[in-house]
């Protein structure tokens, strides 16, 4: 039986761990803010939002919550960030993802201040982390490594597979594993033969989006296999990208969806958060 990479366990301390470093920062009269927009009522992204909203009171970040109408045209949101920006007392700023038809997600994420991409998906802060001098990472592929890390497990040296190339995922991950030494390779739809692939990972990334992708004969015996899919079942269940029973029988580690990647994301985007705040004072 695989051994759980328990991100939620984590999170949690973690999540304590910056309510300390909140109440210090207090004493220095710094109190982190995050604006976070959400543009339409889709219900997924409302829990989600609810969420990081509630993860952000618990720590003491001052959460901003910004609700637009669906129909909300790209200016009214570009002019929105604008403001955001310019305001001394926001530390960081989150669009959620995904927005609607007729907004633009790329020139959102452009606009947005690098220093302000809790996120860390402008160009800016992607361009930092592939050579290797980052500032905002990215808080899903950020999370993954931390739980890695706090698990002893170190990725020198390592095969690691990653399944997926999305600019939020699969290529930001990529940049970090390779920063530590690790030999990477990016699998993607177009990929030939990808189980004889995914076959030889030491670390097996599935960020995909597709319900039970990643299965038994897919995976080395022993590899530690780390699940980022978000996916809802036939039957309205939250599941990832990987067969978790069979796979727990074959893999050495297996992240658990929920409770593995997701959690650890929100930890991140917390983190980051206080980092600005502190980062914003040593400036001045
Ligand atoms: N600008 C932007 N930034 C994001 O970081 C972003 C986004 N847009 N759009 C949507 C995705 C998705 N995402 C998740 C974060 C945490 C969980 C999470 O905590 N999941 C829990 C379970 C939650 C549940 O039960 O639904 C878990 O896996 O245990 C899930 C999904 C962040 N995203």
């Amino acid at each position: 039986m695989a051994v759980k990479l328990d991100g939620k366990k984590l999170s949690i301390k973690l999540t304590n761990d910056l309510q300390v470093e909140t109440k210090t920062l207090k004493n220095q009269g710094i109190i982190p803010k995050l604006a976070v927009i959400l543009v339409g009522d889709d219900p997924a992204s409302r829990v989600y939002v609810r969420n990081k909203h509630r993860m952000a009171e618990k720590i003491g970040i001052e959460s901003l919550d910004l609700r637009l109408a669906k129909d909300t045209s790209e200016a009214e949101l570009l002019e929105k960030i604008a403001l955001l920006n310019n305001d001394p007392t926001i530390n960081g700023i989150l669009v959620q993802l995904p927005l609607p038809d007729q907004i633009n997600a790329d020139r959102i994420t452009k606009t947005i201040s690098p220093k302000k991409d809790v996120d860390g998906f402008h160009p800016y802060n992607l361009g930092r982390l592939f050579v290797n001098d980052p500032y905002a990472i990215p808080c899903t592929p950020n999370g993954i490594m931390y739980l890695l890390r706090e698990y002893g497990i170190s990725v020198d040296r390592k095969n690691v597979v990653i399944v997926g190339r999305s600019k939020i995922v699969g290529r930001p991950l990529a940049a970090l594993m390779l920063n530590q030494n690790a030999t990477v390779t990016v699998a993607h739809s177009h990929t030939k033969n990808l189980s004889e692939i995914t076959r030889q990972a030491d670390i097996l990334v599935a960020a995909v989006g597709r319900v039970n992708f990643i299965q038994a004969q897919d995976v080395k015996p022993g590899a530690i296999v780390i699940d980022v899919g978000i996916n809802r079942n036939a039957a309205g269940k939250l599941v990832g990208d990987v067969e978790q029973t069979e796979v727990g029988q074959v893999a050495g580690y297996l992240t658990p969806v929920p409770g593995g990647v997701g959690p650890m994301t929100i930890a991140m985007l917390m983190k980051q958060t206080i980092e600005f705040a502190k980062w914003s004072k040593q400036e001045k």
